[in-house]
Parts: C-alpha cells; sequence; structure tokens
C-alpha cells in the first residue's frame, strides 16, 4: 500500500496541466498538448500513479504504447525509477511500439492470426520495395489490357521510342509507386482489393481497379514467401481479438492503456488499442471495489463490446508529419479530442517548458496565420492552441530559458544575395556563439537531403579552423544506401540491355550527383541499345546525355579492363568524392565480399552475396538506442532533417532556405508523367482509397489531385512549427534572394525566388526580429 503522501509528492513534481494526466481516474481521457509541454514526464508520472491506485500487478497490467523504439525506453526508465521509489511491482506495466504489441498478440494466438504455421518472416521495408517491384512485374504480364491502356494515355502517335520510354516510366515509376500508395493507405484501413473494386468511383473505377491488381499480387507474393509486413501484425492482431474468449483474456489481464504521440496512429491502430482497453461490465466482478473508481466510458462507442473503456490518448495534432506517407492523420486525433471535450475529458496541455518567450511568440503567429490563409480554406491545417510559457514555480528550472539576442532572428532576400552567402551568415553566427558559449548545443534542420550535404560542405571550415564537432546525421544514412548503389551498378554492368537496370544505374548517378537530374532519365533507359551505342542514324543526344553516357560506358569499361575484385573500389570512386566517410564504407564493403566469398568471386557470386546484405539489411547501423542524445550534445552543431528533429530541441537551431517552393510547396507533375493526365497517379489513388476509408464520395483524378496537394501544404507547415518549436534561446529563420529551382542540382538558380509566406507574415507582425 503506497501513503497518499508519497503519491501527492509525486504529483507535485508535474506542472498544472500535466497533473490532469496524474489525476486520471479511469475512462478515456485526451490529452492535446503543445510542443514542450513535458508530455512523456507526464504520462510517466501518471503511469505510475495510476499503478499505485488501482492496486495492478503482473495480472492486471497498465500497458503504455509509443511510437518509436528510443520513446519506448525514454518512458519505461522513467516509470520504472517512480515505481521503484514508491516500492511497487515492476511487472505492473509493459511499454511497447504499438506494431511489437500487436506482433505480441498475433503471434501467441498464430492459429486465428492468419500468419501461417511455420516460422514468420516479417519484411523489412528494403524487401517490401523489392517485393513491390515484383508484384509490378507480374501484374504487368497479368493484365496486357490494363497496362496497354496506360500506355495509351491521353493520346498515343504509336511512335516506338515514345512506347518504349513509357514503359520505363510506368514499370519503374509509377505503378510501383502507386501499388505503395496503395497498399499502405487500404491494408492499413483494412480494405481488401475486392473492397477497392466495389466503390463507386466517378472515373469509372480504372484507378482503384488497377490498385487493386497491384495490392492482390504484392499479398499473393508475401504469402508466397510465409512473410507478414507490419500491417499485418495489427490486422493479425485484430483477427484473433475478434475471438471471444481470447479477447476476454486480454481485457482481463490489460487494465488500462496510454498512448503517446497519439496524432500518429491510424485508425486501425486506435481500433487495437479501444479493444485492449475495454473492460467489459459482464467482467466486472459484483460489488468489486474497483468498480466505483471507473467512469463510464465517455463515448458509448462500444469497440468489442459494451463495458468501460481505460484509454487515456495524448498527442500534439499540429506535430502530424507523417500523413503524406502513412494512413495517420491528424484528423482523427482531434476527433478523438472533440469526442472528449463534449464529456469534460480533454485536457489542454498549453503551457511548455522549453523555448524562450519569443520563440513561442513566433511559433504561435505561424500557427494563426496558417489556420487563417488561403491554406486553410478546405481543412485547417493546425488545432487552434497557443503555447504559453510556464508559471513563475513551475517544477523544471529554467523552463523558459532568456533568449539570446532577440530569441528569434529573421534573414530576409534583401540582406541575403544567395544560399552561399545564406551559410556564410550562419557560419559565422555559429562561430561567433561558439566563443560566447561553447557548451551551447546548435542546429541546422534542412528539409532535404541534398541541403544537408550543401551545408555540411559548406560549413566544414568550422571543424578545421575552429574545432567545432559537426555532426551530419543524414552521413549515416548516405553510407547505409552504399551497398544498394553498388548492387545497382554491378547489375548494370552485367546486364547493361536490360532498361530496368539502365534506369537503376542512371538513378544511383543521379543520387550521387555525378549526372545532372534535369532530363528524363525514362527516356535515356527505355532503349539501351540507342543510349549506349547509337548509330549515325539516331538522334544526337543532348549534351547532358552524352555526359550520362560517357558515365555509363566507363563503368562498362572497367568492367572488362579490370580484375573483378578491384571493381567495388573503382565504382566507389565513380561515385562518390571523399567525404563523409562513404569511400571508407565502399572499402569495408568490399573487404567483406573478399572474405566471404573467398574462391568462390565472380560477377554472379558478388551480385548474389550484395543482394543479400541489401535484404537482410545486415550491413547498416544498428539503430542507438541513446541516438537522440548524440544529436543533442553541447557544443556540437547538428545537421538534421526536419523529420528527424521532431521530439528533440537545441539551443540554438537554424532553419535556412525557407522558400515557398519547399514551404509549403506546391503540386508539381514531371513532364514524363504527364501522357497519363494532369496529376499524379499514385496520389490520386491514394486520395480515392482515402475517401473510402472515411466514408466520402470518391473524388475524380483532379479533385484528388487537389486534395493530395492541400495536404501536403498543410503538412509542410507542421513541419515547419515542428522545426521551430525545436528552438530554446535562439531560433534563426532565413531565405536568400537567389535558391536552387531544384536542390537536385544547384546550377539552375530562380533569381527573386518567393520566400514562405508564413516568414514573411512572421516578418511584418515582428518588424523586430528582422536582422541584418
Ligand atoms: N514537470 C517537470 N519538471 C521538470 N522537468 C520537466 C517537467 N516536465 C517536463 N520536463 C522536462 O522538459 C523536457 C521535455 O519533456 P518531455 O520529453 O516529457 O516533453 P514532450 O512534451 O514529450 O516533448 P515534445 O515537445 O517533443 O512533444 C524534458 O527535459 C523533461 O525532463
Amino acid at each position: 500500500m503506497v501513503l497518499p503522501e508519497a503519491l501527492n509528492e509525486l504529483r507535485k513534481t508535474l506542472r498544472k496541466g500535466q497533473q490532469t494526466m496524474a489525476d486520471w481516474q479511469g475512462g478515456e481521457l485526451a490529452v492535446s498538448a503543445v510542443p514542450g509541454a513535458g508530455k512523456s514526464t507526464g504520462m510517466a508520472v501518471a503511469a505510475a500513479i495510476a499503478i499505485a491506485n488501482f492496486n495492478l500487478h503482473r495480472q492486471k497490467q497498465l500497458v503504455i504504447v509509443t511510437f518509436t523504439r528510443s520513446a519506448v525506453s525514454n518512458i519505461r526508465k522513467k516509470v520504472s525509477e517512480h515505481l521503484k521509489n514508491l516500492r511497487l511491482p515492476q511487472s505492473a506495466f509493459t511499454v511497447s511500439t504499438l506494431h511489437s504489441l500487436a506482433y505480441t498478440i498475433a503471434s501467441n494466438h498464430r492459429e486465428l492470426s492468419g500468419f501461417g504455421a511455420g516460422e514468420t518472416i516479417i519484411v523489412s521495408e528494403s524487401q517490401k520495395q523489392r517485393l513491390i517491384r515484383n508484384a509490378t512485374n507480374l501484374w504487368v504480364k497479368e493484365n496486357p489490357k490494363l497496362y496497354d491502356l496506360l500506355l495509351e494515355g491521353r493520346s498515343f502517335d504509336g511512335e516506338d521510342t515514345e512506347r518504349l520510354r513509357r514503359q520505363t516510366v510506368l514499370r519503374t515509376d509509377v505503378l510501383p509507386s502507386l501499388a505503395r500508395e496503395a497498399i499502405a493507405t487500404a491494408k492499413s484501413s483494412e480494405l481488401t482489393p475486392e473492397d477497392l473494386r466495389q466503390a463507386e468511383s466517378p472515373d469509372g473505377g480504372t484507378i482503384l481497379e488497377i490498385a487493386a491488381g497491384l495490392y492482390e499480387t504484392y499479398e499473393r507474393l508475401l504469402r508466397q514467401e510465409g512473410a507478414i509486413d507490419y500491417d499485418d501484425m495489427i490486422l493479425g492482431a485484430l483477427r484473433v481479438l475478434k475471438n471471444d474468449s481470447i479477447r476476454k483474456y486480454w481485457q482481463e489481464r490489460v487494465f488500462a492503456v496510454f498512448e503517446d504521440e497519439a496524432q500518429d496512429s491510424s485508425p486501425l491502430q486506435t481500433d487495437l488499442l479501444e479493444i485492449l482497453a475495454l473492460t467489459p461490465y459482464s467482467s466486472l466482478p459484483e460489488g468489486d471495489g474497483e468498480k466505483s473508481f471507473l467512469l463510464p466510458s465517455p463515448s458509448g462507442r462500444g469497440v468489442g463490446g459494451e463495458g468501460i473503456k481505460n484509454l487515456m490518448r495524448v498527442g500534439d495534432p499540429n506535430q502530424a508529419i507523417n500523413s503524406t506517407f502513412t494512413t495517420a492523420d491528424p484528423r482523427f486525433f482531434n476527433e478523438f479530442c472533440d469526442r472528449c471535450q463534449l464529456n469534460s475529458q480533454l485536457s489542454t496541455l498549453d503551457q511548455a517548458g522549453r523555448s524562450t518567450v519569443n520563440v513561442m511568440r513566433a511559433a504561435n503567429y505561424v500557427l494563426y496565420w496558417v489556420n487563417h490563409s488561403e491554406y486553410a480554406k478546405l481543412e485547417k491545417p493546425f488545432r487552434q492552441q497557443r503555447i504559453h510559457p510556464v508559471d513563475v514555480d513551475d517544477p523544471q528550472a529554467n523552463a523558459n530559458p532568456e533568449p539570446i539576442g532577440k530569441g528569434v532572428e529573421i534573414y530576409l532576400p534583401n540582406t541575403v544575395d544567395d544560399i552561399e552567402h545564406e551559410i556564410e551568415l550562419i557560419g559565422l553566427r555559429i562561430k561567433q556563439l561558439h566563443e560566447q558559449d561553447p557548451k551551447l548545443s546548435m542546429a541546422i534542420l534542412v528539409r532535404q537531403h541534398n541541403q544537408g550535404r550543401f551545408v555540411a560542405e559548406a560549413l566544414a571550415w568550422l571543424t578545421k579552423e575552429h574545432d567545432i564537432k559537426i555532426y551530419d546525421v543524414e552521413q549515416s544514412d548516405r553510407r547505409s544506401r552504399v551497398p544498394m548503389d553498388m548492387l545497382a551498378i554491378l547489375q548494370f554492368m552485367e546486364r547493361p540491355h536490360s532498361p530496368d537496370n539502365l534506369k537503376s544505374a542512371l538513378e544511383v548517378l543521379k543520387d550521387r550527383l555525378k549526372i545532372s537530374s534535369q532530363q528524363d532519365l525514362n527516356a535515356l533507359a527505355s532503349n539501351p541499345e540507342k543510349f549506349l551505342y547509337p548509330t549515325l542514324l539516331d538522334p544526337a543526344l543532348t549534351p547532358l546525355a552524352q555526359d550520362a553516357q560517357s558515365k555509363c560506358k566507363a563503368l562498362l569499361r572497367a568492367k572488362i579492363e579490370l580484375p573483378l575484385y578491384n571493381l567495388i573500389p573503382f565504382i566507389a570512386f565513380t561515385l562518390y568524392d571523399d567525404e563523409a566517410g562513404l569511400l571508407a564504407t565502399a572499402d569495408k564493403l568490399g573487404d567483406r565480399l573478399n572474405q566471404q566469398l573467398v574462391g568462390n568471386y565472380s560477377m554472379q557470386t558478388v551480385i548474389t552475396e550484395l543482394k543479400e546484405i541489401v535484404e537482410s539489411e545486415n550491413f547498416e547501423a544498428v539503430e542507438d538506442e541513446n541516438l537522440e542524445g548524440r544529436y543533442m550534445t553541447a557544443g556540437q552543431l547538428t545537421i538534421i532533417s526536419l523529420h528527424k528533429a521532431k521530439g528533440l530541441d537545441w539551443d540554438v537551431v537554424f532553419m535556412p532556405f525557407l522558400h515557398k517552393r519547399i514551404c509549403p510547396g506546391e503540386a508539381y507533375i514531371p513532364e514524363s508523367v504527364k501522357f497519363l493526365g494532369d496529376f499524379g497517379l499514385p496520389e490520386v489513388a491514394r486520395a480515392q482509397i482515402r475517401a473510402i476509408v472515411h466514408h466520402e464520395r470518391i473524388p475524380n483524378p483532379e479533385e484528388a489531385w487537389k486534395q493530395c496537394s492541400y495536404l501536403k501544404q498543410a503538412e509542410e507547415f507542421r513541419l515547419l512549427y515542428v522545426g521551430m518549436t525545436r528552438a530554446k534561446k535562439l531560433l534563426w529563420l532565413s531565405a536568400a534572394q537567389s535558391a536552387p529551382f531544384s536542390w537536385n542540382t544547384l546550377e539552375n538558380r530562380t533569381e527573386n525566388a518567393p520566400i514562405c509566406p508564413a516568414i514573411t507574415e512572421l516578418a511584418k507582425k515582428f518588424p523586430e526580429f528582422i536582422s541584418w
């Protein structure tokens, strides 16, 4: 028995808003928190207090779920610490990601999960991509009529070159993306291929028919391999829980579910949690004392039967930044919040300990402006929620620190000429700040990989001349792609006349900035013979294509001239400059292949071995539980993508390159796919399936395309907001006058590139932040 005083002491370590979590008395509770509100801290204390209040133990547990593995270990550590201090059993709670919770349930009852009898193989992301490629090829073979319809597109003059180009675009680009979107959206919403076929679509259902076919073929291949993907884990668990006695078993074991990062869950994942969180009335013992603690579920929606739903969902809808590539959508969590609000079960954590006051004012204004702008016509990108500083007696020391300078510095195009100038100004500011306080943690947040690379190269002098440590997070990603690059190039060397092989090799050369991206690679790859060895009768190649051709031919020559074991180093020198340890990584890979293939070293065995390495992903750096700690080290400058920066913070945050083209961006259709229509087919499929999920009218392709770009823009603004709220003492926002048209190549610049409209408005509202 824990003394109430001890629990009260623990509760008092929380700020007011967080205390509403600790005061949870059962039933449903939504907690909508602003960035920096201390959600995880609040949840950990709330968990310990709930375990004490409800006498939880091994057979009646509190289940905590969150999104990433590092968040799991963070929360586990905190809860465990509190339980130790309160002398409560550690077995009273579990913390896991949603997927691993689902997998535990499903694999405990294999016969009902649909997983098959043998050992279950869980496909990784890269294995899934391979399956999708295979499914696409198979679908093309089995569906010649639909494929021809796509080849015809809007119009077709029957010319062979154009046909070959279209084939390459469809098979290597459009159809695999369509498959990916369709599978992600449909499967994670429990829609079957048949459901897609039966939906009433205004365009006659052709797009949904293709989506259904690809999805079906993918499923077939997955089953053939005896494998499951991440969506199957959730579906498997839900299938298992349809069984009355098994559901009862789990519901009795699980007293309540606390979910962190709830804005990132899909509806099906939420269903799973709701089922687990339910205690059926029939399971409550007569006159059980616990009964009096529990409030009836406010929703009464009763997933999985009537009962009491003990479910706390904590999240920030304004930090939902995964909705354009998963089925998560902030609207689901928003709806949950609204529903709970009707029953006075919504708690809003709007005080935040992290940033200096001006950073909060800037983030609040951006949110307000976007929600009242043309970008909010269809649906508001943000939940209206202001971030407030903490009270003076807050338990967190120095929760809202003093600013450095004004706390926010905005650099507009009239002071910054071009991106080189912009990064030079940033470098000088970093040097100055580091001299003033060598312990400051700093980060530069970028939206695209190529920006990160540009920044890392341009600021290398800070390390050389001033010993400032730079940690480029994307670098390790680049290293993990080395085996894939090698595989693509070797496959091309082995069979250069395959359009697919040539296309993959060209893609690698483009990604490594060795050939220009300002050309249609599909056109080059569609007829390898003509591209590599044109006759005098063939039309002349453009200068950009000639450059690509000479790089490809050099690779083919090397295959003839060099001993096989020299090919890996040769390819490495072709692809990589001596940056980011890529050459060293390629060396390591070469050594490993040499060791593994002693006495059996041939092109074929090297390719097979590389395939193995790529598919098993066992050459990648192992995810480190304290990776986040390494990103935020004092005295270090971290270069990191906006997506990865979520959940982290630094004393000083730089956000450069804030142009309208990127934030909020606009829907863009490459010339090469316009034969299909003025829209992206994968995005349209996704929007149509989404409409089925939401029981809405299915949009026609043009409407669907508009919706997609709207959703994407809303998400870009949320990314901007996530970025801004990472700063503790100083936030730097900038955009140069001249910027690259596309970051794939820095050569083509747009003069007077329009800047992100939210930043223009921010500068108008707070002219005192404008710096030069
Ligand atoms: N009541 C508190 N007392 C002392 N420190 C606190 C308190 N609440 C939060 N903090 C500190 O504030 C920081 C952020 O807390 P936490 O990680 O819980 O925030 P979060 O809301 O999950 O963050 P995010 O903005 O990324 O969503 C942590 O360093 C934590 O220790």
